[in-house]
């Protein structure tokens, strides 16, 4: 089979989370950017969208939708997901976290400007008393190197992720998380992971006004 190839916007959003995972596990993969309202419908159009809806990943002959069920596709492919159903099931507990964190990180730009400011303090809020201090405390209790077990799981990464989404909204988000910045930087230094942070990799920068724009025009948020 070829490429894994993503159809997504060149934006963030719902995808990036894929791209993590695809870029953590060492592999290609193509994108077919969605530039215009005309570019949707036809994917539409031809049958391509199970709910009319992207992220769409084309992947073993298959034209996956909804993200979690991309993620779990990838994750179970590379041994990113567990070895067994407990570890399974931790990691699920704490991807479901984490994508709700990310979730109001990725609505945040399309608040309105004067909405913005509250509610990014309650993203670093939710981010500082919810979230974060729960991971903290599964590092301490777990005393391994990673969320679950002793290896790399897609836990780690889409944390990873949305520390570091986080802390482009307030830099020193973790100042009170040690073993959150420990496991930033462990995590970081993997090589395909150091690979997907260097410029020129497929990871996308934070949405722009520009971008914002163009995207409410056939989005409905
Ligand atoms: N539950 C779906 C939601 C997907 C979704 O809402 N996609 C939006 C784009 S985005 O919100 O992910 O940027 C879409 O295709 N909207 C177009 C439409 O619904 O017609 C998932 O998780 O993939």
């Amino acid at each position: 089979a070829g490429k894994p190839k993503l159809h997504y916007f060149k934006t963030r959003g719902r995808m990036e989370t894929i791209r993590w995972l695809l870029a953590a596990a060492g592999v290609e993969f193509e994108e077919q950017y969605i530039q215009s309202k005309a570019d949707l419908e036809k994917l539409k159009k031809d049958g391509f969208l199970l709910f009319q809806q992207v992220p769409m990943v084309e992947i073993d002959g298959m034209k996956l939708v909804q993200t979690r069920a991309i993620l779990n596709y990838i994750a179970e492919k590379y041994n990113l997901g567990g070895k067994d159903i407990k570890q399974r099931a931790l990691i699920d507990m704490y991807c479901e976290g984490t994508m709700d964190l990310n979730e109001m990180i990725i609505h945040l730009p399309f608040k309105p400007a004067d909405q913005k400011e509250k509610e990014t303090a309650a993203i670093i809020e939710k981010a500082t008393e919810r979230y974060f201090p729960v991971y903290e405390k599964v590092l301490k209790d777990h005393g391994q190197d990673f969320l679950v077990g002793n290896q790399l799981s897609r836990a780690d990464i889409q944390l990873l992720e949305a520390i570091l989404a986080t802390e482009e909204l307030k830099a020193d988000v973790l100042s009170k998380f040690p073993l959150l910045k420990a496991l930033k930087t462990r995590i970081s230094n993997i090589p395909n992971i150091k690979t997907f942070l260097q410029p020129g990799s497929p990871r996308k920068s934070p949405p722009d006004e520009k971008m914002i724009a163009e995207a409410m025009k056939y989005l409905c948020f």
